[in-house]
């Protein structure tokens, strides 16, 4: 246990008493999370122990990306931090928590078997749970010519090579809400473009208008790659008439598509009363949107909408909680609810990242140790004690063309430069951090170019943009780079998914440096070539999710700078999260006419009143 009377510690709650005191500094819970509970319980009179400690846990694991927490895991989950707690045991706790005014009205937790709730997030879970449920119930989409659908299937994917993706848009065709999987290059954005056309074409034979496509993702980045990939793949490969049937699209991200409120930045202005026009809405990157989007996206969707939802569930899952594509991808197809449409050969690498990627995903250790040493063109292991100096050599020449580039006023250079080469470390601090990784970036930029970085702003400062700003029109994910102009004053141009966009410095707000980026903001976006950092072996990032979400970044070439043993506890090691949404859709249908919170009795207490 790390007791510590460091009285400094902002970690440590001074005012915590008893159970919560000693979990706070054995470091289990946070100053925050002992502030949680001890509001909960004072403000509605709750003096057991046990119940202030379970509000505390819930507190930090949604802090760690969980919609809940699992009573019956935690102890495990904890790990050796917990060994000398005294835990309470489990059919207590739930007794207790069954009883407590906490799961009594205004219901500030839930409780749903073993797993407790912050209100909102349950809601949000439930809501999600009886839209897809609605969905998935009605009758299954007509299909105006079923001799057209097969010709059309086999004329949008021929041949032998297409069959995994023949089979999924088959499958898509006949259902409204599909989730379509696959890993990096393994034809997910060539089906959807397959499907559309399909769906145009099954909508002319039945005389119906053409369809309204929206295209959607969770960043901009994202988006913009999703249109431009559907785009290629109709201009390369489908005939003009597919193409014509389906006329001008552009992909948004779901906040756009949903329409942002400026009241409220969790609501927008579709929803339940004012649902999105579209007859088909593709989402890709699913695995990035968290449960809150997900419901509001449900609640927005027409009935008689499609819904594709694509994305690669191995993936780290949302920085904000939920673990939605996974959970969908086990309740729905689990559940009876919907078919599986998951696509598994890769198109793309057909070299060693893509079996590198499939052994990860696939668990297979030594066959990602064999890959990673090989000396193949593509991946490379740097495994060295001290990689300073490979990674200085690997990394300047691209850090200087960005830079000499920007010199030059040429911002199509310089974006180009940027987005060959990509450094992905875990964390954000520390020694194996971004912050650290920027700042020798530009420490030897100033040695090689003898050209001190006083300034925040300096020519060649590549940027990431870390929150929207709708004023500006520059999102989340976007970046760009700070290039000098003729009159010598400086601009940072962003690839924005809106097209190029320039400013003056002082205008962009959410701005970090980026020589480096951490893993999780890389979701939703590629590079030539990606150098992941492994994290030290103390690493609670250190997962398989992170090592392979890092992994498929990768376009063309790729290194990892690490050892033997940081890879094998990535690989024995899960990124995963508490959340409730694949037990509900797996349980079986309800009689008709009750609600299913009226349905399902909780084996240990009350559930409250159906709203
Ligand atoms: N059946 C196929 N046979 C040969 N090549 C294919 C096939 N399907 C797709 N491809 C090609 O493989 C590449 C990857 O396809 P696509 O972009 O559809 O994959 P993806 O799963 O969307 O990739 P990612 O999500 O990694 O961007 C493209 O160049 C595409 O033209």
């Amino acid at each position: 246990m790390t007791t510590t009377g460091d009285e400094f510690d902002s970690a440590l709650a001074l005012a915590a008493t008893g159970i919560l005191r000693d979990f706070n500094q054995a470091g289990v819970i946070l100053a925050a999370d002992v502030h949680v509970a001890s509001r909960l319980t004072t403000m509605l009179n709750e003096a057991n122990e046990s119940v202030a400690l379970a509000c505390a846990l819930v507190a930090r694991a949604v802090r760690a990306g969980s919609i809940c927490l699992d009573l019956a895991e935690v102890r495990n989950e904890v790990g050796d931090d917990g060994d000398e707690l005294s835990w309470p045991v489990l059919d207590e706790w739930l007794a207790a928590l069954a009883a407590s005014p906490l799961l009594a009205a205004p219901y500030p937790l839930r409780l749903e078997d073993a797993r407790l709730y912050f209100d909102r997030y349950w809601r949000e879970e439930e809501q999600v749970e009886l839209d897809l449920r609605r969905r998935a119930a009605q009758p299954a989409p007509e299909v105006a010519d079923e001799a057209a659908l097969l010709a059309g299937l086999d004329r949008l994917f021929p041949g032998s090579s297409y069959d995994e993706q023949r089979t999924a848009a088959q499958t898509a065709a006949r259902q409204w809400t599909t989730v379509l999987t696959g890993g990096p290059g393994t034809g997910k954005t060539t089906t959807v473009a397959g499907l559309l056309a399909l769906l145009a074409e099954q909508a002319e034979i039945a005389g119906e208008r053409r369809p309204w496509i929206a295209l959607t993702a969770p960043t901009g980045k994202a988006a913009a790659r999703l249109e431009e990939a559907v785009r290629r793949e109709l201009s390369d490969r489908l005939s003009e008439q597919d193409t014509e049937r389906l006329g001008d699209f552009h992909a948004r991200t779901l906040h756009m598509l949903l329409g942002r409120r400026p009241d409220s930045s969790t609501r927008f202005r579709h929803d339940r009363e004012n649902r999105l026009p579209h007859d088909i809405i593709v989402v890709d990157e699913t695995s990035m949107v968290s449960l809150t989007m997900m419901a509001r996206l449900l609640e927005a969707v027409r009935p008689e909408a499609r819904l594709v939802l694509v994305g690669d569930p191995d993936q780290l899952a949302s920085i904000e909680a939920g673990a939605v594509l996974a959970d969908l991808v086990e309740g729905l197809v689990a559940g009876g609810h919907i078919k599986e449409a998951e696509l598994r050969t890769s198109h793309r690498f057909g070299s060693e990242i893509g079996e590198l990627a499939l052994a990860v995903r696939e668990d297979r250790p030594e066959d990602v140790l064999a890959v990673l040493r090989s000396s193949g063109e593509r991946v490379h292991f740097v495994e060295e004690d001290d990689p300073r100096e490979a990674l200085r050599s690997a990394l300047l020449p691209d850090v200087l063309a960005i830079r000499i580039a920007a010199e030059a006023g040429d911002p199509d250079a310089a974006l180009a430069a940027l987005d060959r080469h990509r450094l992905l470390c875990a964390h954000r601090e520390g020694p194996w951090g971004v912050d650290h990784w920027n700042r020798t970036i530009e420490r030897w930029i100033t040695e090689e170019t003898e050209d001190p970085l006083w300034d925040t702003w300096y020519v060649g400062r590549p940027v990431l943009v870390t929150a929207n700003d709708y004023a500006l029109g520059v999102y989340n994910g976007d970046v760009g780079v700070t290039i000098r102009r003729p009159d010598g004053s400086l601009r940072v141009c962003i690839d924005s998914s809106r097209g190029r966009l320039d400013f003056a410095p002082s205008r962009l707000g959410n701005i970090e440096t980026l020589h480096a980026m951490t893993i999780h903001k890389a979701q939703g976006s590629q590079a030539t070539e990606v150098t992941v950092l492994m994290p030290g072996e103390e690493s609670r990032l250190l997962t398989r999710e992170l090592f392979y979400t890092a992994v498929t970044r990768a376009q063309d070439r790729l290194r990892v700078v690490g050892n033997e043993t940081s890879v094998r506890l990535a690989m024995g090691r899960r990124a995963l999260r508490a959340t409730g949404l694949r037990q509900r859709l797996t349980l079986e249908q309800q009689p008709s006419g009750l609600t299913l919170r009226e349905a399902r009795p909780n084996r240990y207490g009350p559930r409250g009143p159906v709203e």
